[in-house]
């Protein structure tokens, strides 16, 4: 069966979808949530999509989808170095200072926004689904004094050409990519990429109750389970109503974190056990 990806065609997220399924067939989606809905469909075997960028943050869209509309478990997970690069259509390679549209991906635009203000300093910056939709729709409209920040692949795919590499502003830009599926199992952590394994729960606190955010951590902590991310989200139920989105830097095991989960429940918060997966570093 095939697996879904974020498209069009040379995404990040195809190029993630690369490292983890080499050999399976693969099929973009245009939107995250038709990915996510592909996959709780049945459709694909798998749904990869972006989670979470080193610069910028959540990809919110996939958390709140996750949480809100379709509960799928995480099975895998990725890390992947990220380059983003200024591309033109041919035609504009010599004008690509004078552009007045930048095109890409909302966090690919937040990667670049010194580089933008800078060099490219008053360009409309237009946010597309994707980074390489963006570059598509700029090797679709040649007669527009546009570029694409994508990928050096989706260079290739569309026939743009880059003028400027490495637009990003800082070095250390990493994306974690995320695996959903029906299917429970998680990944097989046979890979040279395998770095460890973690569990993800979401967390909803009771009302008003003091320090039940510091009663959740502490069942965490005296078990000495190591937390690696905790990130609020809004439970989109009123103002103020938060989840909690806990990773925890280990497996699902029968006492530790079945004991962490039932003290916290004990508490009157709601446990939503998103996935217990493989961790791979690209
Ligand atoms: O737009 C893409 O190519 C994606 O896969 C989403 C994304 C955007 C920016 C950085 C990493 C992933």
């Amino acid at each position: 069966m095939k697996i879904g990806y974020l498209g069009p065609k040379a995404t990040f997220t195809e190029a993630a979808a690369a490292l983890l399924f080499p050999s399976q067939p693969r099929e973009p989606y245009d939107t995250i949530p038709d990915c996510i809905d592909a996959a709780a469909a049945g459709e694909i075997e798998a749904a990869v999509v972006p989670l979470e960028n080193a610069l910028e943050g959540s990809v919110n869209l996939t958390l709140d989808y996750l949480i809100h509309e379709q509960p799928l478990p995480i099975i895998g997970e990725i890390v992947v170095p990220i380059e983003q690069h200024l591309m033109v259509h041919p035609y504009f390679t010599p004008h690509w200072r004078e552009v007045k549209e930048v095109y890409s991906h909302s966090h690919a635009i937040a990667q670049c926004r010194k580089f933008l203000h800078t060099v490219l300093k008053g360009a409309k910056q237009v946010p597309m689904t994707s980074t390489s939709a963006a570059a598509k729709f700029v090797s679709e409209h040649p007669h527009l004094p546009a570029a694409a920040i994508a990928n050096r692949l989706a260079a290739k795919q569309y026939g743009l050409v880059i003028v400027q590499e490495n637009v990003h502003d800082y070095d250390y830009n990493h994306t974690r990519f995320i695996v959903v599926s029906r299917r429970k199992e998680p990944l097989s952590p046979v890979s040279p990429l395998y770095a460890g394994d973690k569990t993800t729960v979401v967390v909803m606190l009771p009302q008003d109750r003091p320090g039940a955010l510091h009663q959740v951590l502490s069942a965490f902590a005296w078990r000495r389970l190591n937390l690696t991310k905790i990130e609020s989200r809004p439970a989109k139920t009123g103002l103020g109503n938060y989840f909690f989105i806990i990773d925890i830097d280990a497996p699902m095991d029968d006492v530790l974190i079945p004991g962490a989960i039932a003290e916290i429940e004990a508490l009157g918060c709601t446990v939503l056990l998103l996935g217990s997966y493989p961790y791979y570093f690209a």
